[in-house]
């Protein structure tokens, strides 16, 4: 699958489904393809990431994963970004090799977080070397500094940054520092890389600043509903947009109170798609009755404007 359409909108950082013994699930993927493109309106994806419990996996497992996204995603998805940081550069560097050879539209990754870069020079040192093992694949910075500890500032990353990596294309910014964010939008030109914005509460803020798209775990089951807020922010009407980051924000500022993670986010995707996500892995815990219970209720008090 090469990209036809330049990488832009929503991107559903999806979930790993698992069996209830906490095996890895392929066979569900082909359904969740289908649930993302007709239901939500999501054409792509960003596989293996937090929300995909891609550092719990073992290498095999993600690169099964991998190949399967690419096979059922083939001629439905637009775009398949593989994320595929890890501790270990040489494994990083194997699964570099493997997202190029089975087509996937990029890579992504992610600092490492046990020995951390003390600076950009350490940080661009393995990037450079993990990208430069896919050298005709569009390469992401994955930047999650609430995960991985690794706070570089990314305009400073970005200085330069395509003279040490030439497949650079763009940024996937985890991170509330909309102040970062901003610059580097400013020093870079949207035009020529892509910035995506990773904290779904406040997208609608990342988006006044000129993010081109999206990459978050919500756009599983709430992709809809952020699309027309991307929609009505596009026309503009801005009081509507607004209207749908406080509806969406209502939904998130609830769940986070009750604990808010991706073995949860694993819950609500089950019951809002009917597709068996199954749990996560530990050291997670998979999300309580409760919580459930709870999540769902506020999901179906929130009156959307569509649906009014
Ligand atoms: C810390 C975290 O998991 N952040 C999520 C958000 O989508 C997050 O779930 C959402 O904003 C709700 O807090 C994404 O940024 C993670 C992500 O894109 C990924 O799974 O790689």
């Amino acid at each position: 699958m090469m990209p036809k359409k330049k990488l832009e909108g929503l991107i559903a950082a999806t979930v790993t489904p698992m069996t209830p013994d906490g095996q890895i699930n392929l066979p569900v993927i082909a359904q969740y393809v289908d649930y993302l493109v007709s239901e939500q309106n999501v054409k792509n994806i960003f596989v293996n990431g937090t929300t995909g419990e891609g550092l719990s996996l073992s290498i095999q497992e993600r690169k099964q994963l991998a190949e399967e996204w690419m096979l059922q995603g083939k001629d439905k998805l637009d775009h398949v970004i593989v994320h595929v940081g890890a501790l270990s550069l040489l494994e990083s560097q194997e699964l570099a090799r493997h997202a190029a050879a089975i087509g996937a539209s990029g890579i992504a990754v992610i600092a490492p977080s046990f020995f951390k870069p003390a600076n950009k020079d350490e940080l661009l040192g393995f990037l450079q070397k993990v990208a430069s093992e896919a050298p005709t694949v569009p390469f992401y910075y994955y930047h999650i500094p609430a995960l991985t500890g690794v706070k570089i500032r990314v305009e400073e990353l970005l200085d330069g940054i395509r003279e040490q990596i030439p497949t650079f294309q763009g940024v996937k910014f985890s991170d509330t520092d909309l102040l970062d964010f901003a610059q580097c939008i400013n020093k870079n030109e949207r035009e020529q890389f892509v910035f995506l914005y990773g904290v779904d509460e406040q997208l609608l803020s990342a988006l006044a600043i000129g993010a081109n798209g999206a990459v978050g775990s919500t756009y599983n089951y709430l992709g809809r509903q952020t699309n027309l807020m991307l929609q009505a922010f596009a026309k503009p009407d801005l009081a509507l947009a607004r209207k749908y980051q406080f509806l969406l924000g209502e939904f998130l500022s609830s769940v986070i109170k009750l604990g808010f993670g991706v073995a949860q986010t694993k819950a609500v995707m089950t019951f809002v798609s009917g597709i068996p996500m199954g749990p996560p892995r530990l050291p997670l815990l998979s999300a309580s009755e409760e919580f459930i219970a709870k999540a769902k209720a506020k999901l179906e008090s929130i009156v959307w404007p569509d649906s009014d």
